[in-house]
């Protein structure tokens, strides 16, 4: 493998990576970059290695001893330590992380988002190891501008809707609204790690995806995941092309979401990984704000993208209106509007992303067209009990 150079033109020393919760969807594809196109060493962390398992097997693998598994959840085990220490650089992913948990599991929601975390943070400090810590595009929470009258002309004026790391403020409902726990303990660690840096000088960078999706995303309910299991939305509308059920648009899909491809944001996350002078002390937005669309939109696109990769004819129906009680329970509550500013993450990065919402979900579509679709055809066909 050709030497590596950083941005600034100086070679990159190999480093071992502690990855927690590496067995989840982001974790599976940084795993998958590190070991394809770098020579770092990763210790894998996750308490599952379903998504990463085509990467610890066979021993003959061109990474084979660069990768190395530890079944560990990280609320109860004493090797955390250790494997912090033995590392340059940690990266923590671990979390409760689908609005279906937020309002339904709020004390596991925030023991995983914040408690949990705190030992990571305390290691990294103690040790003076480098943190890359994950954190959120909920914790801007709702938009200025959907405060506003619904005909204000302030509401096209981005000032009132774009994000920006630091000026925009946090904005969650109220406290029986329990749909922000998850945003609400992202917000104090990343308080506490920048307070670490201010304070004791931790080596910190703090991610915040905005909508990453493509393949391996949560699971099927019924064929990798609970039956009655709700991931994101990815999956949920996947699982109902997959079962030629309409999409379900909750409170009427007006919201607003840009979708960014995983491969191009896990490019963004090399760049932090192997360029830590331009990364650390920063908070970076990474999504894609060319690919903004309401969740109707969404819906649309994927049906008519997974009719042209599944060649089955489209519903009459393609989907239906519920209501966020029916469809999450009480307490449910949304962000309006997720534009990133790009300002901070391309000036220190020069990063940028490159793919459109049509490309990336025909490549995430064919991914699950083919991974799913016979499961899925043999299960519906299985006599059900009475
Ligand atoms: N995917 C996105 O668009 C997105 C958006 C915003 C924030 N994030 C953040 O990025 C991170 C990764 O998200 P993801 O989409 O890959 O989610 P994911 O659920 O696929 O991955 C999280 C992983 O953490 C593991 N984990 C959870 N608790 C653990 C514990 N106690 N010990 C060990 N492992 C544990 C899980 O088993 C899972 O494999 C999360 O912190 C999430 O909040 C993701
Ligand atoms: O069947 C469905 C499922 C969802 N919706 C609506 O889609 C919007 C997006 O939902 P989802 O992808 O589940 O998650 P969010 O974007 O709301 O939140 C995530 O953003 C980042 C992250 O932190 C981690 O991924 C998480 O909190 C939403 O409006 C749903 O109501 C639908 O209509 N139908």
């Amino acid at each position: 493998m050709a030497a590596r150079m950083d941005l600034d033109g100086r070679p990159i020393k190999p480093m071992t990576i502690c990855m927690i919760g590496a067995g989840g969807f982001i974790g599976s594809h940084l795993c998958e970059k590190l070991m394809a196109e770098t020579p770092h060493k990763v210790l894998a962390l996750d308490v599952y290695n379903d998504k990463i398992k085509r990467l610890l097997e066979p021993d003959s693998l061109p990474w084979a001893g660069r990768i190395e598994f530890h079944r560990i959840n990280i609320k109860h085990d004493s090797r955390l330590e250790g494997l912090v220490k033995m590392a340059d650089l940690t990266i923590n992913l671990a979390a409760i992380c689908t609005p279906a948990d937020y309002n339904t599991r709020p004390l596991d929601t925030i023991y995983s988002n914040f408690i949990d975390a705190l030992p990571v943070v305390k290691y990294c400090s103690e040790n003076s190891k480098r943190l890359i810590r994950f954190s959120t595009c909920e914790v801007y929470g709702k938009t200025i501008g959907s405060f506003l009258p619904k005909d204000s002309p302030l509401r096209k004026d981005p000032a009132y809707y774009v994000l920006k790391e630091d000026t925009s403020p946090c904005i969650f409902g109220s406290i029986e609204k329990q749909r922000w726990p998850y945003a609400c303990a992202k917000q104090l660690i990343e308080r506490l790690i920048y307070a670490e840096g201010a304070e004791s000088g931790l080596d910190f960078t703090i991610v915040r995806p905005f909508n990453w999706i493509g393949p391996r995303m949560d699971f099927i309910p019924g064929i990798d995941g609970p039956s009655e299991g709700v991931p994101r939305v990815l999956a949920c509308f996947s699982n109902n092309l997959l079962r030629r059920e309409p999409l379900k648009l909750v409170d009427g899909g007006q919201s607003q979401r840009t979708f960014v491809y995983i491969k191009d944001a896990i490019e963004a996350v090399l760049l932090m990984i192997e360029n830590p002078d331009r990364a650390n002390g920063h908070i970076f937005n990474v999504g894609n704000p060319n690919n903004e669309v309401t969740v109707r939109q969404l819906a649309e696109m994927m049906t008519q993208v997974y009719t042209k990769v599944s060649g089955e004819p489209m519903l009459q129906s393609p989907s239906i209106d519920v209501s966020s009680k029916e469809f999450y329970g009480e307490g449910y509550d949304d962000s309006d509007k997720r534009i990133p500013d790009m300002t901070i993450i391309n000036k220190q990065l020069g990063w940028n992303p490159k793919t459109s919402l049509w490309d990336l979900l025909e490549s995430t579509l064919t991914y699950q067209y083919r991974t799913y679709a016979e499961a899925i055809k043999k299960s519906m066909a299985k006599p059900t009990a009475s």
